[in-house]
């Protein structure tokens, strides 16, 4: 990894410590950082050096994949870290920040190097931006590379307005503008196994794909995270960008090379060939919007969304979204793309099933011999790996067809010990690659395409449908499918409601 100063805003923050300092201490475990870097720890708070590094410990502890003990190679790791007490609005501070900074670039020999990470809220980060240039610490021999946290706005004009503040500080290419799905080995692993393999890619289109279903599905609730969440709901937190991103990767053309602006110009032919919603009667026909009623989760008595503490009691935010979704290209043409997330839902998966159309001429076709389609998923979490559904003849029996399936497990084979989608967006940044970065057009098309949806649902209340917490979304979101003649496909290999399989759940 290369050299730098990490300059963390929203270093007491919930994303520091689940993700941002463990995924600091893998990359430093695995060799992949040296010794040539520093982290400043930013946040109003105060902090000393030696309080930020007992909070660092702590997350590391309870959240990283690699354990920590308190030995000489802790105390080599945790002298790298010292923390500054900023409020990001008060510019003299950003002054003090940059001769911190020097110091500490001096110090550990970084050669100017600096990246700055915003975990912060978002209406922060356009007068973050202006103050780092105003207090001189984009001044600088070395890169200087701004890496930003979602939500990247509210709609499209927001977005936009985000956009034009940041980029009269950075050039597009020193903004890397993060969605950790993208972070995600098995989604990294949509391209590779499409573009690797000389058997899938010839029939990766519409002659021979029915369908293709993703499905987001958290056990979570909104816990204490109603005051953004309930602004947001799930169409802008988890479908503007993780779902729409996971799409593209399934649909998108194989790049001519596999540099950061071809993979992504490919991915913004496929956003501009999204099938956009004219009338608020398409969206009502092609969308489903659900909120978790109180129910059961693995035998426990849930409250309901507008229970919830940090809710509002009368909210009509959607936790649950689905939508048939078309990709009018070549390629594409006819095949819907389905595509659900949830809070709430009986299983904690990140799923991609690939549905083929059945065979031109099924000679075993009749009542006893039915053939189930062939399906290719991409398991993303919890579970890693891919998995492959087909008809075989049952062994000793005359002729009888059984689907069976070729199972690739990742993350049992290799080891659960995967690195965290963090820790390769990190490195990533710091290595100046922003393949698995959203470019500035990705994200402004996918607002196009997701204001159409949420423009039609804010016109009534009376399309948002009541889900008991602990069930797969409202009725209609099978109704979606069904009237295409499919089915969702259990996630996880399994029948809807068994959770046997549920691991590592939060
Ligand atoms: N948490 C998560 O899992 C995820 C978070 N994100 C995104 O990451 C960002 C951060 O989220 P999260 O960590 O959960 O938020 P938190 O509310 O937990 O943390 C916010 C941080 O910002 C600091 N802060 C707030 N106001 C100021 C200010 N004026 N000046 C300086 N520091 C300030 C807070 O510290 P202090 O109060 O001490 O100033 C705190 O460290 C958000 O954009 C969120 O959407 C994205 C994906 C997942
Ligand atoms: O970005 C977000 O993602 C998480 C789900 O991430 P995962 O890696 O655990 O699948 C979601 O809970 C959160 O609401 C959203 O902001």
């Amino acid at each position: 990894m290369t050299d730098a100063v990490i300059l963390l805003f929203g270093a007491t923050g919930d994303l520091a410590r689940r993700k941002l300092y463990p995924a600091i201490y893998s990359l430093y475990r695995e060799r992949k950082l040296g010794d040539r870097f520093a982290v400043i720890g930013l946040a109003r708070r105060p902090r000393t050096n030696e309080q930020f590094r007992e909070d660092v410990h702590d997350s590391i502890k309870e959240f990283a994949r690699y354990n920590v003990t308190k030995d000489e190679q802790w105390e080599s790791f945790a002298e790298h870290f010292e923390y500054m007490s900023l409020d990001t609005n008060n510019i003299d501070a950003f002054k003090e920040l940059g001769t911190m900074t020097n110091r500490l670039d001096t110090k550990f020999e970084v050669g100017g190097n600096r990246l700055f990470y915003l975990a912060l809220s978002p209406e922060l980060f356009g007068n973050v931006s202006n103050n780092l240039k105003e207090g001189g610490l984009l001044e600088t021999s070395g890169w200087a590379r701004l890496v930003i946290e979602k939500p990247f706005g509210y709609d499209l004009p927001s977005a936009e307005k985000l956009n034009a503040q940041i980029r009269k500080v950075f050039e597009e290419k020193d903004v890397y503008r993060i969605d950790h799905y993208l972070g995600k080995e098995m989604v990294q692993n949509i391209n590779v196994v499409r573009f690797a393999n000389a058997f899938f890619e010839p029939l990766w289109n519409n002659k021979y794909i029915a369908n293709i279903q993703i499905t987001l599905s958290e056990t979570v609730g909104v816990e204490d995270r109603g005051s953004y969440y309930d602004h947001s709901g799930a169409l802008r937190d988890m479908g503007q960008n993780h779902m729409l991103q996971t799409l593209a990767m399934i649909a998108m053309e194989p790049p001519s090379r596999l540099s950061p602006e071809d993979i992504r110009d490919e991915k913004v032919k496929v956003f501009r060939s999204l099938r956009g919603f004219q009338t608020a009667s398409e969206v009502r026909s092609n969308t489903v919007r659900g909120q978790y009623s109180s129910g059961t989760m693995k035998g426990n008595q849930v409250p309901g969304y507008r229970q919830e503490s940090s809710v509002n009691p009368e909210s009509t935010t959607e936790t649950f979204f689905a939508a048939r979704v078309f990709v009018d290209n070549f390629r594409w043409a006819g095949v819907p793309f389905y595509i659900r997330t949830g809070k709430r839902l009986p299983l904690k998966t990140t799923e991609v099933v690939v549905e083929f159309k059945n065979v031109p001429n099924n000679v075993y076709l009749s009542k006893k011999h039915k053939l189930e389609p062939n399906l290719l998923v991409f398991r993303v979490n919890p579970m890693e790996g891919i998995y492959f559904k087909m008809n075989a003849k049952q062994p000793g029996s005359e002729g009888t067809i059984l689907p069976i399936s070729m199972d690739f497990c990742q993350s049992c084979q290799i080891g659960l010990n995967t690195p965290e989608a963090y820790e390769r967006l990190l490195y990533d940044a710091a290595r100046g690659d922003s393949t698995y970065f959203t470019r500035w057009d990705e994200v402004a098309l996918a607002w196009k395409y997701v204001d159409k949806i949420a423009s039609a649902w804010a016109e009534r209340t009376d399309n948002l449908m009541l889900y008991p917490a602990g069930t797969w979304g409202p009725d209609q979101a099978q109704q979606l499918l069904s009237e295409d003649g499919f089915k969702w496909w259990p996630v996880n290999g399994q029948d809807e409601g068994e959770v046997a399989w549920e691991m590592n759940q939060k």
